[in-house]
């Protein structure tokens, strides 16, 4: 389902007014300075509107599941176009993507100094907090797939002109540049240590704010509101790492420009209690001093259903504006009543020039440089040893492919980006302990390989317990349905390679060979069941196969609902019956006593095989006589 219909469904839930009204379309930003020693960009320009650029599918939603799917929801498009960009400038070997915001500068430079200070003490007593270079907030509830056997290689993305285009597409703001002067190894493994990457590059401020165009983009009724300070209660919907925090944050930050509190708790540890004070407090902060409050509760969805109905009369009254985040379905998470009182703002995946124009941002900031692989001379290649020249290079590829692998998930991509680069300044470290040479900051680059091993993990995002199992088993279902073989083996990759469980699938095979194979071809049950049996036995990895081979079986297999709809027709007709159920028939009856031989019980029934002729005998009672339920539904 695209997003836009999702928006228009859930904006059926707003008290607000849902017009969007326009705002004068904001130009631009003004150009960033560019770094010194940089060639003036080769400027193909062509334009690029946010808008199109993101042309990403909406979620698709469990909340439409079709008649006999159950937990099945329809499945969104996934497009993208892009009407234009600017082309990158190239200086001689090392690539530096231009004027980005540089919003974690500062951030990152106060860390570097402040690790500078007190090395390494307390940089291995963060990492011990389990801060870790890759550690991210929710690194642990998020499921990951069962390791990386097989890594999708990244599509045809490399070219630097497509990541320059999505980068200036993406980073509109221009208010940032890179660093003026080349940082040495060591100065940027500081700035690496300690608080993971994302978090120090998290965007203060809208004009910082990545993508998410039919969410914030200039001309959202959100954006406005957001601009003048009126936040509504607001439901930030959607995957990991997309930014709703993000999103939150910035609100956050603007609110206490504005004198209005703002509070956050995470329903994965606050009590109702917790709940109730906050909204003690609001209410005074309200009557004495007039000062409004915002809370943010993340990942609202765990929150049950009574402490969901906590805020429900204050958010009614204004005492609080309530801002939930949730990556499960506000539909099936979020009481109905509390979502009737919240906009529902659905932010989708992060697209991959978005995730480019995010990793450029962290790269710059960091005073890394990223090297043209095209290029035939390159800087590493050049012995010069002058202090002003950066030490710490990227390959082009390894951008695009952390891009690739983040799977739209910022999180990933830039503490990805951060283990990667740690890794190879650490190891280069130790090297030069082990063998005795000095510690020197010469040139060191991060490699496509060392990116892929900074991830350490299956790219193939899958939340076995939440959205996706059921977008993907939905989309399993349908391409088996629609005799697609090569889609169907796809989907199914998808889940397992994401850890789904092989028995899942089983299950839904062997249903999938009465419900939509039938009669057309009998033998699919057996080889549903056998295939569950299989995987029973051997369990993964094996057991991929079996279930790869019956669905492809399936996806070609001639196919007949008939008896799946008869069997509602009866369903149907039992559901719409009026007054007692119709007796069974005497004659239909078992007599093993007596008394109900006495009692008519099985007297006149005609015994078949004692017939050489077609029986003509009732079998259904007496109200029903004549209903075909494979021709009617209703009786
Ligand atoms: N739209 C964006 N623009 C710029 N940076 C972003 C954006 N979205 C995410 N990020 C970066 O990714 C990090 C993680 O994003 P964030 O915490 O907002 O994700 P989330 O959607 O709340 O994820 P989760 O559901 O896992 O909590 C941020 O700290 C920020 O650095």
């Amino acid at each position: 389902m695209p997003a836009a219909h999702i928006n228009s469904h859930l904006d059926r839930c707003l008290l607000l007014n849902p017009a969007g009204h326009a705002e004068p379309a904001a130009g631009p930003h003004g150009p960033g300075e560019r770094p010194k020693g940089l060639s003036p960009p080769r400027t193909k320009r062509r334009r690029l509107s946010e808008s199109s650029a993101l042309k990403q599918p909406a979620t698709p939603t469990a909340a439409e599941s079709s008649e006999g799917e159950g937990e099945e929801g329809d499945d969104g498009g996934e497009t993208e176009s892009r009407e234009s960009y600017d082309a990158p400038p190239t200086p001689s070997g090392a690539r530096l993507i231009p004027d980005f915001p540089q919003p974690g500068e500062e951030r990152l430079r106060e860390e570097a100094g402040r690790c500078g200070r007190r090395g390494g003490e307390r940089v291995s007593a963060e990492l011990g907090r389990g801060g870790g270079a890759g550690g991210g907030r929710s690194g642990g509830r998020r499921r990951w797939g069962r390791g990386c056997r097989r890594r999708g290689r990244p599509g045809p993305l490399g070219s630097r002109r497509r990541r320059a285009a999505a980068a200036a597409a993406f980073g509109a703001s221009g208010a940032g540049r890179a660093h003026s002067r080349a940082l040495a190894a060591e100065e940027i493994r500081q700035m690496l240590e300690g608080k993971p990457l994302a978090d120090k590059m998290r965007p203060d401020t809208l004009q910082d704010y990545i993508g998410q165009s039919r969410a914030v983009g200039q001309e959202t009724l959100l954006r406005s509101l957001l601009e003048t300070n009126e936040i509504p209660s607001l439901i930030l919907w959607g995957p990991p790492g997309c930014g709703k925090t993000t999103l939150a944050h910035i609100i956050a930050n603007n609110s206490k420009k504005h004198s209005i509190r703002f509070v956050t708790l995470s329903a994965t540890n606050a009590k109702t209690n917790d709940v109730r004070d906050v909204i003690k407090q609001a209410q005074n902060e309200k009557s004495f001093f007039k000062r409004k409050t915002i809370l943010f509760i993340d990942e609202i969805h765990r929150f049950n259903k009574s402490q969901q109905d906590t805020f429900l009369p204050h958010v009614e009254c204004g005492t609080i504006t309530l801002i939930g985040a949730t990556t499960e379905n506000p539909s099936f998470q979020v009481n109905a009543a509390l979502l009737s009182r919240c906009r529902v703002i659905v932010l989708e995946k992060l697209p991959v020039e978005a995730m480019v124009t995010i990793l450029m941002r962290a790269i710059n900031s960091l005073g890394i440089h990223v090297l043209d692989s095209s290029r035939p001379t390159d800087p590493l290649s050049h012995s010069s040893n002058s202090s002003s020249e950066p030490s710490v290079f990227i390959e082009d590829k390894a951008v695009d492919t952390l891009a690739y692998l983040s799977d739209g998930d910022a999180r990933i991509g830039l503490n990805g980006l951060q283990l990667a680069v740690l890794a190879r300044l650490s190891s280069r470290k130790m090297f030069c302990k082990k063998s005795g040479q000095a510690y020197s900051p010469s040139r060191v680059l991060i490699t496509e390989n060392d990116v892929k091993e900074g991830l350490q993990k299956s790219h193939i995002l899958y939340d076995r317990a939440g959205e996706e199992h059921y977008n993907c088993i939905s989309a399993l279902h349908k391409s088996m349905r629609g005799s697609d073989p090569s889609a169907s083996l796809y989907w199914l990759a998808r889940m397992l390679e994401g850890g789904e469980d092989p028995l899942y699938v089983a299950r839904r095979l062997v249903r999938f060979a009465s419900e939509d194979i039938g009669l057309a071809d009998p033998s699919a049950l057996p080889q549903a069941v056998a295939a569950y049996q299989g995987c029973h036995f051997i369990g993964m990895p094996e057991c991929e196969v079996l279930l790869a081979q019956c669905v492809v079986y399936f996806a070609r297999a001639p196919k007949s609902i008939e008896v799946y709809s008869a069997y509602n027709n009866v369903k149907a007709c039992l559901r719409n019956h009026q007054g007692p159920l119709p007796p069974v028939p005497l004659h239909l009856r078992n007599a093993p006593t007596r008394l109900m031989k006495d009692l008519g019980y099985g007297k006149g029934y005609k015994y078949n095989p004692m017939y050489s002729e077609p029986v003509d005998q009732e079998y259904l009672p007496e109200e029903l006589r004549g209903v075909d339920f494979f021709k009617q539904r209703r009786c």
